[in-house]
């Protein structure tokens, strides 16, 4: 456990967010799963992408990392582990539900098991499509999960809107049967742009996958094609530095790709609609400065874009009103519930938020006074308690601060650079 404590300021400078962490995983899984060496960079050795590498280390490629180019040699073809194969996921959602049915596929009899608030984060959608398609799955509730059995073709029908990380796991795993199979939706999907990701991905690796109304046709026996690639920067990081303008910073954003597939690059008109002024430069950067007048409130639907949830309630608690987040009832289950979370956030720096059923209502005041906040373990939540102690009266204290090695090591360690000032953790 650390602590970190922030004194109000503002930051100035360029600032290049990490490589995405969905980007990465998906690349480091694809290129797995690829004959050959693939090069992917520049990769970021947070803590859910250490959990990647394991896990395809485990299944059999070899992996090493030189600064921040990481080289990757498939799973050989005929390569199984005798037994049954242990596969730790940390904390990560994604490691564990994007290489549950690869394991499958690749015939791997496997226990999975994850740490934090991942064994209880659901995997009912695998549990009630896997048995069906010859996987036996073993567990007393959520993780640890053991399966067994040899993953094969068919139609899986499964929610679109209980986490895309199902779809993006049979998405990889699917090509690789003998037989042609059918992801059909019985719900409408949320989280999207987490799809176009996947498929994107799949596609640079040389895989080809069919959208059909309500799914996707997979044809079987297709081949993973190694590839040299670089991870385009991460949209749902650059969303904080939009905040910190959005609370009286001068930052530049360089590296990020406008054309990106990301559902989270929804947070650039999502800040100009609270008011933060964006100038795109002819480099590709972006310079991003305060609004003219108050941080003006509006409502969000939340469901393409969860992530964003805790940076854009804590932005909307400085508004001019009242804004309403909605769609967004998918933040119950990820590392900590994010509904209950941000909206103890808010509250224990003064400002005034209510939970929905499936969402937050903000009630914007002028300012933070400051306080001590709860992380929770989880580091979307310790980031955006970073950015409101920018604004706030007094200082803020922020308990589980560790918790951003989950995905950006080096936030602290930024957020000090551009002249912040926090104190008390160890800046990696
Ligand atoms: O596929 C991905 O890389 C992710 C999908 C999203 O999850 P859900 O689809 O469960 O909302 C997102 O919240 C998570 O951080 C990363
Ligand atoms: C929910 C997240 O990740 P995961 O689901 O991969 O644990 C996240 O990064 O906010």
């Amino acid at each position: 456990m650390s602590t970190a404590v922030l004194s109000p300021g503002r930051l100035s400078g360029d600032i290049k967010p990490p490589p995405s962490k969905s980007a990465a995983h998906r690349a480091i899984l694809c290129a797995a799963l690829a004959g050959g060496e693939s090069v992917l960079s520049p990769v970021a050795l947070s803590d859910d992408i250490k959990a990647t590498i394991g896990v395809a280390e485990a299944l059999g490629a070899s992996i090493r990392l030189c600064g921040e180019v990481l080289t990757v040699s498939g799973i050989h073809p005929d390569h199984r582990e005798g037994g049954t194969l242990a596969l730790p996921c940390g904390e990560s959602g994604s490691t564990l539900r994007f290489f549950i049915p690869v394991a499958a596929a690749l015939g791997q009899n496997a226990v999975f098991t994850g740490e934090g608030k991942l064994p209880a984060r659901p995997i009912g959608v695998y549990l009630d499509c896997l048995p069906e398609a010859g996987v036996a799955c073993r567990t007393k509730g959520g993780l640890p999960l053991a399966i067994d059995g040899q993953l094969a073709s068919g139609v899986f029908s499964l929610p679109g809107d209980v986490s895309s990380q199902f779809i993006t796991g049979l998405l990889f795993a699917l090509p690789l049967l003998c037989g042609d199979s059918e992801i059909r939706l019985t719900t409408p999907l949320q989280s999207a742009g987490y799809i176009d990701l996947t498929l994107q991905i799949l596609s640079e690796f040389g895989v080809a996958v069919e959208p059909i109304p309500g799914g996707w046709r997979v044809k079987g026996g297709q081949r993973y094609r190694a590839k040299t690639c670089t991870v385009e920067s991460d949209w749902s990081q650059a969303a904080f530095f939009l905040a910190g303008a959005a609370f009286g910073s001068d930052l530049t954003l360089t590296g990020l790709r406008f054309d990106s597939v990301q559902g989270d690059k929804a947070a650039l008109p999502l800040f100009e609609g609270f008011g933060v002024r964006v100038e795109k430069r002819v480099d590709g950067s972006l310079r991003c400065t305060p609004p003219s007048g108050r941080i003006r409130a509006q409502d969000i639907d939340a469901a393409q874009i969860p992530d964003l949830v805790p940076i854009l309630a804590v932005t909307a608690a400085l508004a001019d009103g009242d804004s309403r987040i909605y769609n967004a009832q998918r933040l119950r289950i990820k590392e900590s519930d994010r509904l209950k979370t941000t909206a103890a956030l808010i509250q224990a720096l003064g400002g005034h938020c209510e939970e929905t059923q499936d969402g937050l209502l903000v009630h914007g005041v002028k300012c933070f006074t400051g306080g001590t906040v709860d992380g929770a373990n989880d580091h979307r939540i310790v980031m955006a308690a970073a950015m409101a102690a920018l604004a706030a009266q007094g200082e803020v204290t922020i308990r589980d601060a560790q918790a951003i090695n989950k995905s950006y090591p080096s936030f602290f360690y930024e957020y000090n650079r551009l002249g912040g000032h926090v104190h008390g953790i160890h800046l990696g």
